[in-house]
């Protein structure tokens, strides 16, 4: 859980600089009192009236240092050389000790955290993603970097000011009159407290609209991406009302509850200023009626008590303000604090740091339990001894555990029992990167980045050489298509650029693979939604692959896995069978059974 310590601690690399120019900005808001108080004394010389003990000094302490008499003009004119000082002279100062840094506070903190974003991003485990969309992460953290960007200026630069502005007002009050300045700080108190009560009420509430925005967020990133299907199943106008429905709830709350209980309580706020500023009027006017206090200090009095009773608004607002923006502040928090994943480590080093290791290619399952949720094992007893550079496919139904066994080898998820073993070491003692730098695997969807096709093509390793390649083209069967391409391999793919084909993109994943010499290649039905003329471009750039490499296929096509050395079939996260191609048909199971279905069409065969 996120705290008010945390929400504060998004500056602390600038603390020494917030110090300062908090410091600035309130001795500002100090400086301004000068006025009413040389108004005050100004008043009482038109008046033919002593000025005060203070006043009084500086005329004195003036005089002495240039060596004549004390006047009444001298006196006038030093009381204008305050007020000169505190309003022309500090008018050009004020924005860069004050505004200037505030704002670069903010803007340099923006910065900070937007790089710990992407690296918080780049090291949450795969599960993270897998219960969180990419609307609803991207909602919270724009929100939450939004609004500490905005807070800070307006509570460094004028809520701390403002305090500070009126704590000076009430010395002030205090020298002239202690009852006046009592009433000042009760009510003082009394507004204060009354607001914040209101305020970690109307919090509550924020809190649990912001969760409810992030999800409805979610359905619109939701929208976005599942977009083909929207519009294939016509559905456009049910997530418009489901949408629409939901955005009308939001708006109930923040309107009619949260907003409300605001304008409510600004209400009482100003009800409760004007009473007092009434107050303050008649007793000090009762004060000076009575010779308590002189006519300058009844002016000093009524300007600085109706300035603090000013600041309360303003003051009142901010805590508003912030209010409003602290629940995503929070949200933001619990976001940073989520737990990393084991890539963690790897994300803060140097690249330089990585140990490189070199495989022969021998992978060891040994004796694998795994389930997502603890009480449902998906993946049961899995002992499997893979030699190096063996081809293994890995069959059977939807659903068996084929693709969380590789994601087990891939560290996206750790065994509940047994470990992995690659070359007799087990894979969770070897520094993460270095290990998956030694894997590569072509997914079903190949995810294409925007930039040049080269670009793509290295995306794992930039320090690969032309030859090498055109070489892995060459075996990929990318070279096909590249010499069609408008710019050959500086074309410009991916979201701004051309668009590939489903099977172009396998054959970019599988060149992009292989450039980084893995020792162990998996490919996760790489041929699986591809017309027939791809599929057998692929099969003939797998083959030519097979044996180079310890291999593992993940297929649902078995017409693809054939060439294995080893087929294993997986049936609810056992392992059913296991043998040649040759072995599994004249063993007549599972695999048999699926083989026939395949080549036939008949599900009872
Ligand atoms: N991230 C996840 N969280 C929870 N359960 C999951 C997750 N991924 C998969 N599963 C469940 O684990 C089981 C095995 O899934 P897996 O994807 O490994 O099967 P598969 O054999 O690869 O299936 P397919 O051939 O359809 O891709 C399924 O019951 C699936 O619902």
């Amino acid at each position: 859980m996120a705290k008010f310590a945390d929400v504060i601690q998004y500056y602390k690399n600038y603390k020494a600089i917030a110090v300062f120019s908090i410091a600035a900005s309130s001795l500002f808001e100090l400086l301004d009192l000068v006025v009413p108080y040389a108004i005050g004394q100004l008043l009482n010389l038109l008046s033919d009236r002593p000025v005060d003990r203070l006043a009084q000094g500086l005329a004195d302490g003036l005089a002495g240092l240039a060596g004549v008499e004390v006047t009444r003009s001298l006196t006038l004119g030093l009381l204008l050389g305050m007020i000169f000082l505190v309003t022309v002279v500090r008018a050009p100062i004020e924005p860069w000790l004050g505004v200037w840094f505030h704002w670069d506070i903010a803007l340099k903190s923006r910065r900070d955290h937007s790089v710990e974003v992407v690296k918080k991003l780049l090291s949450l485990p795969l599960g993270f993603y897998d219960e969180n969309n990419p609307g609803r992460i991207a909602g919270r953290v724009a929100r939450g970097l939004s609004n500490h960007t905005w807070t800070y200026p307006e509570i460094a630069g004028q809520l701390f000011p403002k305090l500070v502005r009126v704590a000076g007002i009430f010395c002030i009050i205090a020298i002239i009159d202690w009852r006046i300045a009592g009433l000042f700080f009760l009510s003082f108190v009394a507004i204060l407290a009354f607001s914040m009560r209101d305020l970690i009420r109307l919090n509550r509430k924020e809190q649990a609209l912001d969760k409810y925005m992030e999800t409805t967020e979610s359905r619109t990133s939701e929208i976005i991406t599942n977009i083909k299907t929207v519009k294939a199943f016509a559905t456009e106008h049910d997530e418009l009302a489901r949408q629409r429905q939901r955005l009308g709830r939001e708006l109930k709350v923040v309107d009619q509850i949260i907003h409300r209980g605001y304008v409510v309580l600004m209400t009482w706020q100003e009800l409760f200023i004007q009473t007092c500023v009434f107050g303050v009027l008649v007793l000090t006017l009762v004060a000076t009626l009575r010779g308590n206090i002189s006519l300058g200090h009844f002016v000093t009095t009524l300007t600085v008590s109706s300035m603090a009773y000013a600041e309360l608004e303003p003051i009142s607002n901010l805590a508003e303000i912030f209010a409003r923006r602290y629940a995503s502040m929070l949200r933001f928090h619990e976001f940073l604090q989520q737990p990393t994943g084991i890539e963690a480590a790897s994300v803060s080093g140097t690249p330089e740091a990585v140990t490189r290791y070199q495989f022969t290619g021998k992978v060891h399952f040994e004796h694998l339990s795994f389930g997502y949720d603890r009480d449902r094992p998906v993946l049961k007893d899995i002992d499997l001894l893979i030699q190096p550079k063996q081809t293994v496919a890995l069959v059977g139904r939807s659903g068996s555990g084929k693709s969380t066994l590789v994601k087990l080898l891939f560290r996206y998820f750790e065994p509940q029992q047994g470990r992995i073993l690659i070359d007799g070491e087990d894979i969770r003692k070897l520094d993460i990167t270095g290990y998956r730098k030694q894997l590569a695997i072509v997914h079903q969807e190949v995810d294409v980045f925007n930039g040049t096709l080269m670009d793509n093509l290295t995306y794992g390793n930039p320090h690969v050489t032309r030859e090498q390649v055109d070489e892995a083209c060459a075996i990929a069967r990318v070279d096909e298509f590249i010499n069609l391409m408008p710019d050959g391999y500086s074309t410009v793919v991916g979201e701004r650029g051309v668009r590939l084909s489903g099977g172009q993109r396998q054959r970019l994943g599988i060149a992009r693979a292989l450039l980084m010499n893995p020792d162990v290649l998996v490919f996760d039905e790489a041929t699986s939604s591809l017309d027939y003329e791809s599929e057998r471009a692929i099969q003939l750039a797998m083959r030519s692959i097979l044996g180079t490499r310890t291999t593992l296929i993940i297929a649902h096509r078995l017409s693809t896995v054939r060439d294995a050395d080893v087929i294993v079939v997986l049936d609810q996260g056992r392992i059913l069978e296991m043998g040649s191609h040759e072995d599994l048909l004249n063993h007549g199971g599972l695999y048999h059974r699926l083989h026939m279905l395949q080549e036939t069409g008949d599900l009872l065969g």
